[in-house]
């Protein structure tokens, strides 16, 4: 373990060593440079590219755009790739021994495809079965947030949503749904300004038990 990792939440790396064990981690080179490093070596860079393509950063509306890239990049859209930004999760124990589903309905879904570094824009839902344990309702939300903060395809994101909640809640029981319109399909390329995709992971009961997955289907 360096020295990066032993800091991280205890929920951080559960949620990482269960997608590794998964393999379903977001391919991902070791990084031990400090965010200001990144953001100043990101802007460089950046500062390079736009100029490559003949724009002049001299103009006073166009001279912060590489710092402001640099920043939303590590700060913003592609900060669930540090797990040092893993949420606060608060997991309690389910005294109240509540069996019935629990699902969190059309979560915002704000992510980037990792093809064309455009925006991927939809909902998710989640739903859980509750074992020993019970989740703070608003640490789903964040969690979807944190993993569409990455470069991604939704089926990964949608894998990673599923394994994440399993691992912290400590059950299989998990399932999660995703419907997005994809940027890249609507903005260039095919140009379909109509279609979204759906996909759905689906875990333990919510699988294997017909009546429980139509439960989740159905709005
Ligand atoms: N499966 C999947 N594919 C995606 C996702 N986001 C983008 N893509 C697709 O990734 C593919 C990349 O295909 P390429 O042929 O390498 O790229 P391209 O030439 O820009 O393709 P076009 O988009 O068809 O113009 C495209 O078909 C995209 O629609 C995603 O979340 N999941
Ligand atoms: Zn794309």
């Amino acid at each position: 373990m360096t020295s990066k990792e032993a800091i991280l939440s205890e929920s951080a790396q559960i949620v990482k060593s269960a997608l590794i064990e998964r393999g379903l981690e977001t391919p991902m080179l070791p990084n031990e440079l400090s965010p200001e490093v990144r953001k100043d070596k990101i802007e460089h860079h950046m500062r390079e590219i736009l100029t490559l393509m003949s724009l002049d950063l001299n103009d006073d509306s166009l001279a912060d755009t590489p710092r402001r890239i640099a920043k939303m990049y590590v700060d913003e859209i592609f900060s669930g790739l540090d797990y040092a930004n893993f949420p606060k999760i608060t997991v309690i124990e389910n005294k109240m021994g509540f069996d019935e589903m629990v699902k969190v309905n059309d979560i915002s879904l704000t992510s980037t495809c990792e093809h064309h570094l455009v925006t991927i824009d939809g909902v998710a839902t989640v739903a859980y079965l509750p074992s020993k344990s019970i989740i703070g309702l608003s640490k789903i939300n964040r969690i979807v947030r944190f993993f569409a903060q990455r470069p991604q395809v939704q089926e990964r994101l949608t894998q990673q949503v599923l394994v994440a909640l399993q691992a912290l809640l400590g059950t299989q029981d998990v399932a999660v749904k995703m419907d997005a319109v994809h940027y890249c399909v609507k903005s260039r390329g095919v140009m379909d300004s109509t279609s979204s995709t759906t996909t759905t992971a689906l875990g333990g009961k919510f699988k294997s038990n017909p009546a429980t997955r139509a439960e989740f289907l159905s709005n």
